[in-house]
């Protein structure tokens, strides 16, 4: 028995998605999601996306980063599905239905409403997360902003003088984040533009990151450096945010069906 998958890409945020809607998939688990999304020895990708069928919703959608976590949301595996999908889908995730909506500009996305709470975050112990009293040498006083999964948020001249490579993995497994953190340094440009690269939790630096882009939005927005809709340029692309009255979060930006193939499943421990 071989199980096809399909590669594809958000803005360069790479996945291996793997259709269990209508064929059943025999059970993955943290190792056989950290041995395909392995760049040398397995398929490769940031983040391993299995859909299943949903109860409440079009699908399911399960999520596991490439180092075999399985995690919340992910906006531009989202997009990639509503891809895959070819209409509007309502999507199953730990963080809740999210929904998809092909459109002009790609395919659209209404992400639910961010959280502040601190143990929402989570932290460990109570802060304010709209101005956290905390540092990791330049970078001091974050936001922090869960969109389904927990991100911290770092206002700075220049993105890209930062050193992401060494500060992202000490800042996504300080203590203060119990659940680890996906780390965002970000350039206010205009009223309309943010610039931002992102240390993902599980993943390290990718391309782009959808859930980042809606948290530093978010949290921009809440700090009043900019409007309601904004574009967030990431080194894969850039994605347009915005904060309904609602309170709703829309990401909208384009996703890549790459190539599709299949493996032997015993090559990555997994039991049929
Ligand atoms: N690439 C994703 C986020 C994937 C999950 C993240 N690394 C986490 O651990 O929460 C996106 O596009 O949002």
């Amino acid at each position: 028995m071989r199980i096809d998958f399909t590669k594809m890409h958000g803005l360069g945020n790479d996945f291996v998605v793997l259709d269990g809607r209508e064929r059943l998939l025999p059970p993955l688990d943290s190792g056989a999601a950290a041995a395909l999304a392995n760049r040398h020895t397995g398929i490769g990708c940031d983040q391993l996306v299995v859909l299943e069928p949903s109860q409440i919703a079009d699908m399911r959608m399960r999520i596991f980063n490439a180092d075999g976590s399985e995690v919340e949301a992910c906006g531009n595996a989202t997009r990639a599905v509503g891809l895959l999908h070819g209409r509007s889908a309502r999507i199953e995730t730990l963080a809740g239905v999210v929904s998809a909506c092909p459109v002009e500009a790609g395919i659209s996305v209404e992400m639910g409403t961010p959280r502040f709470d601190w143990d929402a975050i989570p932290l460990s112990y109570p802060m304010d997360t709209h101005a956290m009293p905390v540092a990791w040498e330049e970078l001091t006083n974050p936001v922090a902003v869960n969109v389904g999964n927990p991100h911290v948020i770092f206002f700075v001249a220049d993105p890209h003088a930062i050193d992401m490579s060494r500060l992202g993995p000490m800042i996504e497994t300080d203590p203060l984040f119990p659940e680890r953190i996906n780390v965002n340094v970000a350039a206010i440009v205009a009223r309309d533009a943010i610039v931002l690269r992102v240390w993902e939790r599980g993943a390290g630096l990718t391309r782009a990151c959808g859930t980042g882009a809606c948290a530093t939005a978010i949290g921009a927005m809440k700090r009043g450096l900019v409007d309601r809709r904004v574009t967030v340029a990431l080194p894969g692309g850039a994605l347009v945010i915005e904060w309904r009255e609602d309170g709703g979060i829309v990401m909208t930006g384009p996703a890549t069906e790459a190539f599709r193939g299949s493996f032997d499943p015993a090559d990555f421990g997994i039991v049929v």
